[in-house]
C-alpha cells in the first residue's frame, strides 16, 4: 500500500466480470474469484453538468414500453427493528457506535471517489458545492451531516419517521446541516416523483431491504445519467459472521441480537452484478477496516467484511424502463 492510498485501489477485473455480464447473464463464477485482486481504474467518464440535479442533463428521448415498476424495498421487521433503537442514533456510546466510528473513512472514500468523478477538488472546505446528493436510509442522518458540511444539498430519506424526526432535530443544531431535507420516504416512491440527484448514497441499507435488485433498480433512476452511486454495505463470509454477527452482536453487544441476517449480505461481485443489471457500473471498490487495537475504521483493500463501491450510471436514458 506504500504510496498509495487504499481507496484508490480498484477490482482490476471488474471491468472483465462486468463486460462477460453484459455478453452472459450467467457469467462463470470463476470470473468473479479474480476480482480478489483490488485496482483503482482512472478511465471514469466525466459528468456533463455536475450539480444540475438532472434539469440539464438531456439524454436521448426513449419512450417506456410500459411504465416501469418498483417494488416496495421495505421489510417490516427490518424496519421495525430501527424504530425500536431510534432514539438513540446520536449516543455514541450506543448501538449506532459502530456507525459513528466508520463514519470518517465511508466519508474519506465519498470524498475522493466524488470529487474524482465529478473533477472536484477534494482538499477545498466545500468539495461538494453544487451537487445534488440524497442519502438513501439515512437514519439519525450520521452521514447525511458531513455531507452537507462539504457543501452538498442533501435530501435524507428514511423509512422511519421518528428516525427523520431525530435527524431533523439534530441537524437545526447546526446552521450548516440546518438546510438538509429530511422525510420519511423510499426511494421507489422518489422514483415515482421523477426525483433525480447527483448522487444517490445507500450506505449499510441494502441488507436490510425486501429484494436488492430492485432497490438498486430504484437508485439507479434516482441518478441523473453519468451521475454516482454509492453504496456501503457488508460482505457474505465467514469472516464476516465471526465479527460482524457473533463478535459485534454476541460478544461484544455492539448491536441488538438479531441486527443482521447473514443470508441477506452480498458479496461485492454480487452487488457488482445487480448494479450493472440496474445500469450502474462500479468504478471504484474498497474495504472498510476495523482496528480492536485502535477502535479506528480504515480503508483497505480488503473487502471480506465492510465494503463501501461508487458507481456510475450508464448515460443512455432509463434502461430500467425496459422490460426484462
Ligand atoms: C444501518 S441503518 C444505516 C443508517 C445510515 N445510512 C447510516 O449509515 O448512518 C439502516 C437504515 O435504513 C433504513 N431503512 C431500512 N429499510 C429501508 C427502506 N426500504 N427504505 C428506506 N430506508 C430503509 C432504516 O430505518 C435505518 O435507518
Ligand atoms: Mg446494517
Amino acid at each position: 500500500m506504500a504510496g498509495r492510498s487504499p481507496h484508490r485501489l480498484y477490482h482490476r477485473h471488474l471491468l472483465h466480470l462486468l463486460r462477460s455480464i453484459t455478453r452472459n447473464p450467467n457469467p462463470n463464477p470463476n470470473v468473479s474469484s479474480s476480482l480478489l485482486s483490488l485496482r483503482y481504474l482512472s478511465n471514469t467518464p466525466p459528468p456533463t453538468q455536475p450539480g444540475s440535479g438532472g434539469g440539464a442533463y438531456f439524454p436521448p428521448p426513449t419512450l417506456p414500453l410500459h411504465p416501469p415498476t418498483f417494488r416496495s424495498s421495505l421489510n417490516e421487521a427490518e424496519v421495525a427493528k430501527f424504530a425500536a433503537i431510534a432514539d438513540t442514533w446520536w449516543d455514541f456510546e450506543g448501538p449506532f457506535k459502530p456507525l459513528h466510528a466508520m463514519n470518517p473513512t465511508r466519508v474519506s472514500f465519498i470524498r475522493s471517489t466524488v470529487c474524482r468523478h465529478f473533477r472536484k477538488d477534494p482538499n477545498c472546505a466545500r468539495p461538494f458545492e453544487g451537487l445534488k446528493i440524497i442519502d438513501v436510509g439515512c437514519g439519525g442522518g450520521i452521514l447525511s451531516e458531513p455531507l452537507a458540511r462539504m457543501g452538498a444539498t442533501v435530501t435524507g430519506i428514511d423509512a422511519v419517521e421518528k428516525n427523520i424526526k431525530i435527524a431533523q432535530i439534530h441537524a437545526d443544531l447546526d446552521p450548516l446541516t440546518s438546510s438538509i431535507d429530511y422525510s420519511c420516504t423510499t426511494a421507489e416512491q422518489l422514483v415515482t416523483e421523477n426525483k433525480k440527484f447527483d448522487v444517490v448514497i445507500a450506505s449499510e441499507v441494502i441488507e436490510h431491504v425486501a429484494d436488492p435488485s430492485e432497490f438498486c433498480k430504484s437508485l439507479a433512476s434516482l441518478t441523473v445519467p453519468s451521475g454516482a452511486t454509492v453504496i456501503s454495505t457488508i460482505n457474505r463470509s465467514v469472516r464476516s459472521y465471526a465479527a460482524a454477527i457473533v463478535a459485534a452482536e454476541y460478544l461484544l453487544s455492539w448491536l441488538p441480537k438479531g441486527t443482521h441476517e447473514w443470508s441477506k449480505f452480498l458479496t461485492p461481485e454480487e452487488l457488482v452484478m445487480i448494479l450493472q443489471r440496474a445500469s450502474i457500473s462500479v468504478q471504484e471498490m474498497a474495504g472498510m477496516v476495523y482496528n480492536p487495537l485502535t477502535g479506528e475504521w480504515s480503508l483497505s483493500d480488503d473487502t471480506s467484511i465492510n465494503f463501501i463501491a461508487l458507481g456510475t450510471k450508464e448515460d443512455k436514458g432509463e434502461l430500467t424502463d425496459v422490460p426484462q
